[in-house]
């Protein structure tokens, strides 16, 4: 088992970041700003923003953090995102998801401007990655791309992965990760496949990939009977088990086998918060 470093690739990148912030602001005199917003007190989220603003401070980049009742209606969310999105200190809004009424995050994600959307979640910047022809064109053009899955791209890229004309297979299809990811890897030439919960013969699906993604939320699932020889296996999930985090990937079971695998934790998750901090440049830089 080859094991993709994902904390050290982030670190690599961080401080890449931390250098073109540090540059802005002594050409600019101005500091790029995140503002993030927690709706509920929902442990997890909490760590996960914790994280979040700490990364934007290790890299000079100016951090706003909002926090509303359980209970805050529809109205009262979109009323804190139009201030924000008013507010020209602040360049990139991160709404954490899944907000304690979840049913209407998409309506509350659509009133951000498309230009702060560092989530990549918002229809315009949804649609600019369906609409690309190619990863360069995304890269070029400064698009907002949702962070997890721009993460894994980076993963590969960095790992020297080749994605042109291999197989991959993506398991989930949620707006956050698996199907900007699949539309990632398309743009990168790659055949995609997006299994989900009502995918037939799954492991067999697998089995003949080059590249497998889980993006489930089920620990362990992903077994060494689902990977070929000489693949690689992106591990996205997070799951927390009697306060063990375990991956979507039966990790140990791939010991042995001639893969490339990124572990949890360690992998994906540093890389998200890197493409956060990224996304928050990109988007000061297209605000200019
Ligand atoms: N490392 C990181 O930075 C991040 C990690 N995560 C983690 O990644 C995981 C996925 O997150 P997210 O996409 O938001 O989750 P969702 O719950 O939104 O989506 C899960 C997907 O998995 C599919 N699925 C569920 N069960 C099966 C099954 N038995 N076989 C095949 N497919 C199945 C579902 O299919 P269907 O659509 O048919 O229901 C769905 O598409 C979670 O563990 C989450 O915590 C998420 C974001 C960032
Ligand atoms: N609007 C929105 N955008 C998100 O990007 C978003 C979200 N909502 N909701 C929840 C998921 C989850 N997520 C993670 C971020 C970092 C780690 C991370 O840093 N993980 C560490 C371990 C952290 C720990 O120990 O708990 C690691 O894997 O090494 C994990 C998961 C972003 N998400």
């Amino acid at each position: 088992m080859n094991i993709i470093d994902g904390k050290k690739i982030s670190d690599a990148k961080r401080a890449e970041i931390k250098e073109r912030v540090s540059k802005i602001t002594k050409e600019t005199g101005k500091v790029p700003g995140l503002a993030t917003i927690l709706v509920g007190e929902n442990p997890a989220s909490q760590v996960y923003i914790n994280s979040k603003i700490k990364a934007c401070e290790n890299a000079g980049i100016k951090s706003f953090h909002r926090t509303l009742p359980a209970n805050s209606s529809k109205e009262e969310i979109i009323s804190l995102i139009k201030n924000l999105n008013a507010d020209s200190q602040i360049d990139g809004i991160l709404l954490q998801l899944p907000l304690p009424d979840n049913s209407f995050a998409q309506d509350c994600i659509n009133a951000i401007s498309p230009l702060k959307d560092v989530d990549g979640l918002h229809p315009f910047n949804a649609g600019l990655l369906n609409l690309s022809k190619n990863w360069q064109e995304l890269i070029d053009k400064n698009v907002l791309l949702s962070c997890t899955p721009s993460g894994v791209i980076h993963l590969l890229h960095a790992s020297k992965i080749e994605i042109a004309g291999k197989t991959a297979v993506v398991i989930g299809r949620s707006n956050l990760v698996g199907k900007p990811l699949s539309m990632m890897l398309l743009a990168n030439d790659a055949t995609v496949i997006m299994a989900h919960s009502k995918t037939k013969n799954l492991k067999e699906v697998c089995k003949n990939a080059d590249i497998v993604v889980a993006a489930i939320g089920k620990a362990k699932f992903v077994t060494k009977e689902f990977i070929k020889d000489g693949a690689t296996v992106i591990d996205v999930g997070i799951n927390r088990v009697d306060g063990k985090l375990y991956g979507d990937v039966d990790f140990e079971s791939l010991t042995n086998a001639n893969v490339f695998v990124t572990p949890v934790p360690g992998g994906v998750g540093p890389m998200t918060i890197t493409m956060l901090l990224e996304n928050t440049l990109k988007a000061f830089n297209n605000r200019k």
